[in-house]
């Protein structure tokens, strides 16, 4: 899927990295520790990090029911509820949802919908199935529909499998069984049409797929401004930026999303209801981060009645407003460390698919800084407010270059009345527990991070807040050759590919170092180089693994010492741990699980050392 899928800048050290571990590399010059984990002591914690859940402590008021009326909502605290009373007729993000939230398949659903008249598993037993023409679309997704009207079909297009194997069920397999035949498209399936139409799947399903991959709900931050970039005047007033259709398709928004989270700030300063009262349909959980939980005593989102609310609060925090907001009916979630990753890691454990955030700038430039913001929707308002104080919608996210600007992909724009609606996908970036290194590697890596320092700067993609660390980022390097001559390669990767045929006595093999030199993209030059590493072992130069740390080392060098504004990068993270978040890359990256290498964060870091003197 383009917006989980990972290019690795390197994946052909995966066997070498398990090869590499706990050996000093020969032939270099730099100290590479061994990573073999120090003996595990009962006072230490691990050496490398583990997301940790929240020890939530939550306060859970009984819900309020009135007499002949329905509980609303589809979280309800008590889980056995959440399917149960959930309205007959609301709609869900993403289809229907099982215990906890978690949404099922199309069959399990209506197998287990209840019994009632006129209910689902009714209207799903009279369902009519339309009468199959050549070249006709049969739509659905509950896998008994398709054998039942199997008989006249031919050919089945699938859009797109489920996204977890095991949620996948034996569909496809039992109708190729039956002799229809099967395509999916993008596997069976292949051209720009198709491409397109793989896209559009994607998208349509984006909840489904990053609540797989990255097992955080599908957050969306929604914000209205002027078009001088404001959310509110400079005394915070703020009713309202955007015209009334763009309020009615926020509310659809709303409507989408199982959540909607806003700061303390908001509450304090707009008394929001963040209701989707306009629009029929699902009612989402109000979320109010507040590390101090002073909040107002009086709020319409302490108005239950509404819509379910949870405040998220530090631990201890004003404990006696606690005991208040839960009288009212409000859940009142205690965090250790009240953060925007632990409190959606809360919500993906509470089965919520998809999020919204409707907060002021504080709150989002943590959010998208914590990289839980997948989408954003940015609505213009054709005003100017000015003001030098008039807040505006991401706060600081310790950028100081515009070509650190994160880009948004996929992108639409919408004419909404007068206003103008854009929205697009932020690239996002695999969720990992990355390694840091162990306590007896740490001084001798980088002296200035103290041992389990905890703060970790990732980088993977090019387009990352720090994604120039990338060897993929677009930085010329001017490199002497064997014979002394410089010369220009487009980038790191480029040099990095070609250097494993560099002197090899045989003209195939400098055929080869041009073929990547000249190559359009680091993304092709990584392509070329692995696969005639594999083609021709024998045209890879023999001291390749004991000197392609201090060949890379060497074009890191000479980039950082060639662009101010990258040394000036390096030095900022001073005091953290560098990690190249590639999934698949064992040896220069940290890998999913922490359990990479993540030999380039080392060299970064190494080389950090040197430009600070402090090696
Ligand atoms: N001012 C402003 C917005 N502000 C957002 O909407 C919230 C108010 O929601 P509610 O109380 O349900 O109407 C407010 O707290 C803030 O999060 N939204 C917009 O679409 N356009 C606007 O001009």
């Amino acid at each position: 899927a383009p917006h989980t899928r990972a290019t690795s800048p390197e994946s052909e050290h995966a066997p070498a990295a398990a090869a590499a571990g706990g050996r000093a590399c020969p032939g270099s010059t730099l100290p590479y520790p061994r990573r073999a984990q120090p003996a595990p002591h009962p006072s230490r914690p691990p050496s490398r990090i583990r997301r940790r859940l929240p020890r939530a402590r939550r306060r859970v008021p009984p819900p309020r029911r009135r007499r002949g009326r329905p509980l609303r909502g589809a979280h309800l605290p008590a889980p056995q509820l959440w399917v149960r009373h959930r309205p007959a007729r609301a709609r869900r993000p993403g289809g229907p949802r099982g215990r906890g939230g978690v949404p099922l398949r199309a069959g399990h659903a209506l197998r287990r919908a209840p019994r009632r008249r006129g209910g689902r598993r009714a209207r799903a037993r009279r369902h009519r199935l339309p009468q199959p023409r050549a070249g006709r679309l049969l739509r659905g997704q509950h896998r008994r529909l398709l054998p039942r009207a199997g008989a006249r079909i031919t050919r089945v297009v699938v859009g797109l499998r489920h996204p977890l194997k095991h949620l996948r069920g034996k569909a496809i397999q039992s109708l190729r069984s039956e002799g229809i035949q099967v395509d999916v498209v993008g596997e069976d399936l292949q051209s720009k049409l198709f491409k397109e139409a793989l896209t559009s799947c994607l998208i349509v399903n984006a909840p489904l797929l990053y609540r797989a991959a990255f097992r955080v709900p599908f957050s969306v931050l929604k914000y209205a401004m002027t078009a001088d970039g404001k959310i509110a005047a400079s005394s915070g007033h703020a009713s309202w930026v955007s015209g009334r259709a763009s309020r009615g398709r926020v509310f659809e928004l709303r409507g989408r999303s199982d959540a909607v989270i806003v700061g303390g700030n908001t509450v304090r300063r707009d008394d929001p209801r963040l209701t989707a009262r306009h629009v029929k349909g699902h009612v989402p959980v109000r979320i109010v981060m507040s590390q101090t939980c002073n909040l107002p005593e009086e709020a319409n989102l302490w108005n239950v009645h509404e819509a379910y609310t949870i405040v998220a609060t530090q631990r201890g925090a004003r404990r006696d407003f606690q005991k208040k907001l839960a009288m009212k009916g409000v859940e009142v979630v205690e965090f250790d460390m009240l953060n925007p990753r632990d409190v959606m890691s809360y919500c993906y454990d509470r089965g919520y698919l998809s999020v919204l955030w409707e907060c002021g700038g504080t709150l989002s430039a943590a959010a998208i800084s914590a990289r839980v913001i997948h989408k954003v929707y940015a609505f213009c308002a054709p005003k100017i407010i000015g003001g030098v104080t008039a807040p505006t919608p991401v706060g600081d996210l310790g950028m100081n270059q515009m070509t650190q600007a994160i880009d948004l992909i996929d992108v639409s724009y919408e004419q909404i009345d007068r206003d103008m609606l854009m929205s697009g996908f932020i690239q996002p970036i695999p969720d990992l527990s990355p390694v840091i290194p162990s306590a007896d590697e740490i001084p001798s890596v980088d002296p200035e991070v103290s041992p389990y320092e905890t703060n970790i700067i990732s980088f993977y993609k090019t387009w990352d807040t720090f994604g120039a660390f990338s060897n993929f980022s677009p930085h010329p390097i001017d490199m002497p050759d064997e014979k002394g001559d410089c010369l220009t390669w487009p980038t790191v990767e480029h040099y990095y590919q070609a250097h494993k045929f560099v002197g090899v006595d045989n003209p195939q093999a400098n055929d080869i170092v041009q073929e990547i030199k000249q190559a359009r993209s680091p993304e092709e030059a990584a392509r070329i180089g692995r696969t005639r590493q594999r083609e021709f072992p024998e045209l890879i130069r023999p001291d390749w693994e004991s000197m392609k740390i201090d060949v890379m080392y060497r074009a890191l060098k000479c980039k950082f010492s060639t662009y101010a504004h990258l040394t000036e990068m390096l030095l900022s993270t001073a005091g953290s741990v560098l990690v190249e978040s590639s999934p698949h890359d064992l040896f220069w990256g940290g890998g999913r699980e922490g359990e990479g290498l993540n030999y380039l964060g080392r060299l970064l870091m190494q080389l950090r050392s040197e430009i600070l003197g402090t090696v």
